[in-house]
């Protein structure tokens, strides 16, 4: 994709209640590679801000605005059209599949030919340190294996904007800060918008960017 189609994530004039009380309100542009980190206390709308986002927000809540991403209105785009990647706490790799069957579900379905395939898993388990591990059982996998597995697996699917529910709070210290620091540079390195949803102060300084804090629902005007 040239650079001039790429314009990052912008969410316009975004406000979300429910029974009439809002939630959340923000107008924000995160550009390319950029990441913007959301803290906020428990039950702040976090986690629903992320799914306006993605697509999946409950309808029992009511969204005014916008998400544009590239420039192109998301309004009425199925989840699996928008081209958003996530990573959650759990990595959930599929328990059946290999680490390169697991990795193979992330691939483009028009990326054709069986070398052309494998040549993609391979390349990217060389970029998380992982070669040689296709035929591994995840069952066998630690915990940072596994957390590099779930992260190629989703960027193999191209998407164009990263979101971040917590992804490393399952982590101890030293392989958090290892896998968070491979999660950046991947999302800095293909200049993807990024969000990180985090209550840890740690992560919020080690994303670097600028911070957004949701505050405590109040009742709409
Ligand atoms: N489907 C739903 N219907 C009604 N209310 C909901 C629904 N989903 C979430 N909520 C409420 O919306 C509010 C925001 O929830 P959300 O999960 O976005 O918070 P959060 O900031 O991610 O919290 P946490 O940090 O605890 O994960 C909460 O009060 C929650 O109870």
């Amino acid at each position: 994709m040239s650079d001039a189609t790429r314009d990052g994530l912008r969410l316009e004039g975004l406000v979300v209640s429910h029974g009439g009380h809002r939630l959340l309100a923000i107008d924000d542009h995160v550009r390319p590679g950029e990441v913007l980190t959301v803290m906020g206390p428990s039950g702040s709308g976090k986690s629903t801000l992320l799914s306006v986002i993605v697509g999946t927000v409950d309808p029992a809540f009511a969204v005014r605005g916008r998400v544009r991403l590239d420039g192109r209105d998301l309004t009425g785009v199925p989840p699996e059209g928008r081209r958003i990647g996530i990573l959650f706490q759990e990595e959930l790799l599929f328990p059946h599949l290999s680490v390169g069957g697991n990795l193979a579900f992330g691939l483009p379905p028009d990326l054709r030919g069986r070398a052309a395939r494998q040549a993609r898993i391979e390349a990217a388990l060389e970029e998380v340190g992982l070669t040689g591990f296709a035929g591994r059982d995840p069952a066998t996998l630690s915990g940072g294996e596994r957390a590099r597995v779930a992260l190629m697996r989703m960027l193999l699917s191209e998407p164009r904007a990263l979101l971040l529910d917590e992804p490393f709070s399952r982590l101890d210290a030293a392989l958090r800060a290892q896998v968070r620091d491979l999660v950046f540079a991947a999302a800095r390195a293909r200049g993807l918008p990024t969000l990180l949803v985090t209550h840890d102060a740690t992560d919020a300084a080690a994303a670097g960017g600028r911070v957004f804090e949701i505050g405590v629902p109040v009742a709409s005007g």
